[in-house]
């Protein structure tokens, strides 16, 4: 099956700045994909060119196969959420759905509809007095009833409280499953994203640090706590992730094909911590 992101070697350079380094990855279809990473890693960046708003500046990017936003149709099967929800403050949630209907040749009509009485939504009401929860459901539904193939939203929960977080990432999983389309969610909530994603991707500095299907990063993965010096030997023949030291304890993160003595198993948060810890001390330079 085609991956709906192939990318060979891809970069983006600005002017001076390396925001994308030699990234080569690839989704399969039907994943909810939760792209992490600190401020200014890249995230943004790697969406816009999937979207194809960004043109690479080096190495191959693939989306569903095509070139990013090639032809109408392409454009057609790709749907972006920009950072905040963005929405046109003065048009009502109505007029968003006829814009929508207007600008979207596979546009559901039916199903933006009835979104947006599930989330009881005020069909009248102009979009700029809607609340950050709100803005952010009709984004979702405007995209949703793009009926696009991947559906890209760079940090769609960031403004909303713990509530309206939890019940737009319910409504994300439902709307997947019904519609069965792949998604990118950029988020650095990762609490949020245990709770959706089975496929990871991380940036640091530019740089892919891990990416693939969570089921199989958490089976490679293991924490070993011991005495200092001798959780390394334990850990004989496994990647050092990263290495965290009191007086007289030391636990280690290892990538490691099969399990390990004494070893535990991570969770989600642990492996996102430890290979971004180890991208941070790299670029301070302490090893
Ligand atoms: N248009 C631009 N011109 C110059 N530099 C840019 C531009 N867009 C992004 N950058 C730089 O590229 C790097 C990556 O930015 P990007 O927005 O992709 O990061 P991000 O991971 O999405 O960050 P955040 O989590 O803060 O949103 C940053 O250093 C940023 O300052």
């Amino acid at each position: 099956m085609t991956p709906v992101i192939h990318t060979n070697g891809l970069s983006k350079r600005y002017r001076r700045k390396l925001a994308l380094d030699d990234c080569t990855l690839s989704v399969p279809a039907g994943r909810i994909v939760g792209l992490v990473g600190p401020n200014g890693a890249g995230k943004s960046t790697l969406l816009g060119l999937v979207c194809g708003m960004i043109a690479p500046t080096g190495g191959s990017i693939e989306v569903l196969g095509r070139q990013p936003a090639t032809s109408a149709e392409q454009l057609a099967r790709v749907g972006f959420v920009a950072q905040d929800a963005p929405v046109y403050q003065r048009l009502t949630v109505a007029e968003h759905l006829r814009l929508g209907a207007r600008l979207n040749p596979r546009w559901d009509n039916a199903l933006a509809e009835r979104r947006i009485r599930q989330r009881n939504l005020d069909p009248g009401q102009k979009a700029g007095t809607l609340s950050g929860g709100q803005r952010a459901q009709l984004a979702l539904t405007v995209a949703a009833a793009k009926r696009a193939d991947l559906l890209l939203l760079d940090e769609p929960v960031a403004s909303l409280d713990p509530l309206a977080r939890r019940a737009f990432l319910q409504d994300l999983l439902d709307f997947v499953d019904e519609l069965q389309v792949s998604v990118v969610l950029s988020s650095h909530l990762l609490g949020d994203l245990e709770q959706v994603c089975d496929h990871l991707i991380v940036l640091a500095d530019a740089r892919v640090q891990i990416a693939g299907d969570v089921a199989d990063l958490l089976a490679d993965h293991h924490r070993i706590t011991g005495a200092p010096g001798e959780t390394h030997r334990l850990a004989a023949g496994a990647e050092l992730i990263h290495e965290e030291q009191t007086r007289d304890e030391s636990t280690v993160v290892v990538r490691a094909g099969g399990p390990k003595p004494g070893a535990e198993p991570v969770d989600l948060e642990d492996l996102v911590l430890a290979y971004l810890t180890r991208a941070a001390m790299s670029t301070a330079g302490v090893h």
